[in-house]
């Protein structure tokens, strides 16, 4: 970068830190490779620019939930009708991306799942710090050493489990897109004048710091780094984030509008913001997202004091809802007439390894949601494994004809309006949906907490998104004594019902993962925190920022120890 130089750190088992730059976490070599003093001073830069619209930001949706708690509907601005209704588009697609139908994530370590992500046949490969990794300080850490030999092409992993088997990168590998946390979730171990720093400012700092010139060189052809950006709830925020690019952007000395950026929509305030969210970001901009499970949590947060608008089971809550049809094709009108793409989300149907049948339901059950994203519009869309991308090339290629996307297909003309987005969604509550929503959410909880942030339960792919919909769920219905259905009778959802499943599940989930598990993970914490999450008289925002201090270990200045 220039202007800048990596040092090495001055003091073996110390990071040699700038002034006002502390890091609590563990020391490792590896880690004080990405840690240097200059790639810190570059976070500190982004931390003291940033940190005040960010805590207004945070302010912001905060007096807006309290609006939504005195009865308010979210609704489009009418201060910013002239950028809805102007005729502007965002910058040209770089040619390195025109063609993304069909991304794979995976969270940024373990490092295999970063090669194999890269080899998978997809286009795109998105590689994630947020719902898919729980932010401990080694997985960050190692998922930025991942991330950086991925850039220069050198990452390999000998499997020891796999009789020494050998992963390295492929001739032809996905374009790197990397997603940094949300704007709410702080980074306990990097302290900056005194306190945490801004999680998505370490993580989107460090990477771009060590791997901007690579990219651009290589994976970009004179683009990028590429980004997709989480949890945005307001235009705002979408403004700092041009703010950090074009800081990164001077200080690198490369091209503004390099650094390209893919926004998920998964708040229910932000589907109201999204021409004002890409217009903020119009040069800068690579789409936008249907981040679909957060959108669902978001929905029950947004109106979380609003009894009319209980959610059924949390399996009813499709794609095929009203407001989450609207929302989708929303997002791809505002998408195509700004004139980038419009990518779809997440099926959660993983490969089922040990069931043909079944195995063959669940990818029957994904190429009807990918076929409904395509037909519908979108220009490409997620994968969770390796094993779901033949099928999901099939249904977009073969719809798109050799096309890389549809972003000049015409529009519909039919309104879309607020009433469309909000529509609440149909369908049973059940005791059989809370036992669901805590038997998953425990056992999410206690992976999260051992270091795993995405996990396969019950032939799904949970992360913390989708955990997110259990939690919320639950709390919502024991907050406005919800009548369930249980097989015929009907039950009040109490605090009293919760503990009784939460008790009976535990039980299940212990003879399902056996004893030895059960002991040994954190299965009975997880449980006593799901349990004062969902009966807590005032809803925690994310209960990733909830449960966070659990898994900070601050570590003295130089003192080596395991995390
Ligand atoms: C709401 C949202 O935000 S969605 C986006 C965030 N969520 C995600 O990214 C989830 C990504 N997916 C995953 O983490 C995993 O696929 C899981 C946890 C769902 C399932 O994991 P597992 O059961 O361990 O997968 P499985 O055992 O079938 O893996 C088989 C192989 O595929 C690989 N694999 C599985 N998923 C992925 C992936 N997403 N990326 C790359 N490789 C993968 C494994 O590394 C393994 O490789 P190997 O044979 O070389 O050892
Ligand atoms: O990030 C994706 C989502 O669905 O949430
Ligand atoms: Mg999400």
């Amino acid at each position: 970068m220039p202007g800048l130089h990596n040092t090495t750190p001055a003091m073996a088992q110390s990071y040699d830190t700038p002034e006002g730059v502390d890091i609590r976490g563990r020391y490792d070599p590896e880690f004080a490779a990405i840690l240097t003093r200059d790639a810190l001073a570059f976070v500190a830069g982004l931390q003291r620019e940033f940190r005040g619209a960010v805590r207004y930001a945070m302010e912001r949706r905060r007096e807006a939930q309290r609006r939504y708690d005195a009865g308010e509907l979210p609704r489009f601005d009418p201060s910013t009708r002239f950028v809805r209704e102007g005729d502007w588009a965002c910058a040209p697609v770089p040619p390195a991306i025109a063609d993304r139908t069909v991304e794979i994530t995976g969270p940024a370590d373990p490092r295999k799942m970063v090669i194999n992500a890269l080899n998978s046949g997809a286009k795109v490969f998105m590689a994630d710090f947020e719902d898919a990794l729980a932010p401990t300080w080694e997985n960050l850490m190692r998922g930025q050493v991942n991330l950086r030999d991925a850039v220069a092409g050198t990452i390999s992993f000998r499997d020891a489990a796999r009789g020494g088997r050998v992963y390295k990168l492929d001739e032809r590998t996905a374009k790197l897109f990397v997603r940094p946390r949300g704007w709410h979730l702080p980074e306990a171990h990097v302290l900056i004048d005194g306190e945490p720093a801004i999680g998505c400012l370490v993580d989107f700092g460090l990477y771009f710091f060590h791997s901007h010139a690579a990219f651009r060189a290589g994976q970009g052809a004179g683009f990028g780094p590429f980004f997709y950006l989480p949890k945005m709830e307001h235009s705002r925020e979408a403004r700092i984030w041009n703010g950090v690019f074009e800081r990164a952007e001077r200080v690198a000395g490369i091209e503004r509008g390099s650094i390209r950026a893919t926004v998920l929509v998964e708040t229910l305030p932000a589907v109201f913001q999204m021409d004002e969210i890409l217009h903020e970001l119009r040069d800068h901009s690579a789409g936008l997202n249907c981040g679909r499970w957060d959108y669902i949590f978001s929905y029950v947060k947004t109106f979380r004091a609003h009894p009319d608008r209980l959610l059924p089971d949390r399996a009813l809550v499709g794609m095929a809802q009203h407001f989450m049809r609207s929302y989708s094709h929303l997002l791809i009108r505002t998408c195509h007439r700004r004139r980038v793409h419009a990518m779809g989300g997440m099926a959660a149907q993983i490969p089922i390894k040990d069931d043909a049948a079944a195995n063959e339901a669940a990818l029957e059950l994904v190429r009807g949601d990918k076929l409904r994203e395509v037909r519908a519009g979108h220009d490409g869309t997620w994968a969770a494994h390796p094993g779901l991308i033949p099928a999901i090339r099939e249904v977009f290629e073969g719809h798109l004809g050799g096309k890389p996307n549809q972003i000049d297909a015409a529009a519909p003309v039919d309104a879309i309006t607020e009433e469309d987005l909000i529509q609440p969604p149909r369908g049973a509550r059940t005791v059989e949906g809370l036992r669901l929503n805590t038997r998953v959410g425990v056992q999410y909880l206690a992976a999260w907490l051992g270091g795993s942030g995405s996990v396969p339960l019950y032939n799904l792919m949970e992360d913390a998104a989708t955990a997110e919909i259990s939690r919320v769920q639950n709390w919502q219905w024991l907050r406005h004594g919800a009548v369930l259905d249980a097989g015929g009778v009907a039950v009040r959802a109490t605090p009293e019902l919760l503990a009784r499943v939460v008790e009976e599940e535990m039980a299940r989930v212990q003879a399902e993962v056996g004893a030895a598990r059960f002991r040994r993970g954190r299965y009975a914490e997880a449980g006593r925190i799901f349990i004062r999450q969902c009966v807590a008289p005032e809803l925690d925002d994310f209960l990733t920022l909830d449960a966070y201090g659990l898994m900070v270990v601050h570590h003295p200045r130089g003192t080596p120890s395991k995390l």
